[in-house]
């Protein structure tokens, strides 16, 4: 049943009301604050979620933009109005916009805002070839009624820099952070020593499907490439994870010990090169694998067996988290439950040249490395010299911001084979493990056994929120087993960025 037109009406006016309260408390009159709430409804196409959103943070900031807009005109119209001599502008930083987003459509409204006068000289200039990072970020010059700091949105349109076929927009609703530096890569890029042995070569003819046509997943029988998940493809006609290859994946991380696993004799996440000590190893698990159709294969590129090779098709936004996570990722719009989202994407490094960039690096708070599990299973051992992993640090995409939950994480990892046959290299692929809504943050569990007391350095302090957060002090507990990532490699010296998101 439709609700009626008056209920309707009676349910803007109680937002109304509340928003007038909120900014009432803020010593903002009325008469200010109505015209600047008719325009944010109409430009975010009546979405009340973003006017709501953050304690109605967007509302109070668009009435302090019109402020300040205001106080820009006149001090145009005295001869005041120029150019901060202290910015050097970037072109995209020269474009700063007030930004409104749908959080339904995920389309954004830019309303143009002109540069604020600058209050003081402390505005920051960026270079042009730090990565993407083409913002000039600013401390929170003082307002006209001088008792709350202005805030502004740094925003990128696009992270991508138009190199994933949707854009992904960055937002600092808290107006206080430096755009991240980073370049951004859709692929993975082998940084100097891996090796990543592509070739069709290597694809036998039981690895691939040479006489399929179109879409693999209409034909009457699975072809080759679903030996892989036991003659049945892992993506259903939507193109979604199908529910019982999920389901799996999920038992296989909270309930590791269910599950077969594989011994080392000489495990590489156990040798402490420092000490020269070699740890058990606490076995690996035969993790499942998705293997999609390529290019040996006789299907075409809409096959529905080809997924996470086609990209990131969700409308995703980076923002800053107000929990003390940094920086972090949310969706646009509502994802169904077995989702593709993003893959990992870095730097392919072996173990050594991780180790060699940490010791070398300056320490940061923040750590994307993550690794490969790496052939376990394999006849021989792996040194370290071969062992892989992702460091999304310096080159990475769009997952790099993708913060730690624990327990009840919206998404998956899951390591997907395409274009090699074997265990050495291959993709991580994110999906979405239950529907997700609109504007809420995509997180995963990075396995961190956060009371790991014999581990030489600590993860970072958790705050994900979650009421089954394993960071909390349990005394006396031991915590329950869970599948620990650790770090890598474990000669690296205790420093904070030596945590790898390392699945063991
Ligand atoms: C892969 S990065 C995620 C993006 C990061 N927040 C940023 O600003 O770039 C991993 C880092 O984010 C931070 N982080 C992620 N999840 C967190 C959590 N639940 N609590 C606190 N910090 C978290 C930690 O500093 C961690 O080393």
């Amino acid at each position: 049943m439709q609700p009626t037109n008056d209920k309707v009406r009676e349910k803007v006016r109680e937002k109304v009301i509340e928003a007038l309260k909120k900014t009432r408390e803020m010593g903002i009159p009325d008469e200010k604050t109505t015209p600047v709430l008719q325009q944010l409804m109409r430009e975010s196409g009546e979405n009340w979620e973003y006017v709501e959103l953050d304690n109605y943070s967007a509302l109070i900031d668009a009435i302090y933009s019109h402020d300040d807009d205001k106080q820009c005109e006149e001090g145009s119209s005295n001869g005041n109005r120029g150019k901060n001599p202290m910015v050097v502008e970037s072109p995209a930083s020269s474009k700063k916009s007030y930004k409104t987003r749908s959080a339904n459509s995920g389309s954004s409204v830019q309303v143009p805002q002109k540069q604020p006068q600058p209050s003081d000289g402390d505005r920051k200039t960026r270079s042009a070839n730090s990565g993407p990072s083409v913002q000039v970020p600013q401390k929170q010059p003082q307002t006209s009624n001088g008792d709350r700091k202005r805030k502004y949105n740094n925003s990128m349109s696009d992270i991508t820099k138009g190199s994933e076929s949707v854009q992904i927009s960055l937002v600092d609703d808290v107006g206080i952070e430096e755009v991240p530096k980073f370049t951004y890569i859709p692929h993975n890029i082998v940084y100097q020593k891996a090796y990543v042995h592509v070739s069709l070569a290597r694809i036998s003819d039981e690895d691939c499907c040479a006489s399929c046509k179109g879409d693999c997943l209409s034909a009457d029988f699975p072809c080759a490439c679903a030996r892989e998940t036991s003659g049945e493809y892992a993506y259903t006609k939507e193109g979604l994870l199908k529910e019982d290859f999920l389901k799996t994946c999920l038992k296989m991380q909270k309930e590791p010990d269910t599950f077969h696993k594989f011994y080392c004799q000489d495990c590489p996440l156990e040798r402490d090169i420092i000490n020269g000590t070699q740890g058990k190893c606490d076995g690996h698990l035969i993790r499942k694998f998705i293997k999609e159709c390529w290019r040996k294969c006789g299907c075409d590129m809409l096959c529905g067996n080809r997924v996470v090779q086609r990209g990131i098709k969700c409308k995703l936004e980076v923002y800053f988290t107000q929990e003390g996570k940094g920086w972090g990722l949310r969706t646009l719009q509502d994802l169904p439950k077995g989702t593709f989202v993003c893959e990992y994407i870095g730097e392919i490094l072996t173990n050594t040249e991780l180790y060699d960039r940490n010791e070398t690096s300056s320490s940061e708070r923040h750590t994307y490395p993550v690794t490969l599990d790496a052939d376990w299973g394999s006849e021989k051992d792996l040194q370290d010299d071969d062992a892989l992993c992702l460091d999304a640090t310096i080159c990475g995409n769009v997952a790099r911001f993708i913060n730690h939950r624990c327990e009840d994480a919206n998404l998956i990892d899951i390591p997907v084979e395409i274009e090699t046959p074997d265990r050495h290299y291959y993709h991580i692929a994110f999906f979405t493990l239950r529907d997700v809504k609109a504007m809420d943050e995509l997180t995963w569990d990075y396995m961190i056994d956060f009371n790991d007391k014999s581990h030489p350095v600590k993860a970072f302090r958790c705050c994900c929120g979650s009421e089954l957060c394993r960071d909390k002090k349990t005394k006396g507990s031991k915590g329950k087993s869970i599948e620990r990532r650790k770090i890598l490699p474990t000669r690296k010296q205790p420093g904070p960025r030596a945590v790898a998101l390392k699945r063991k």
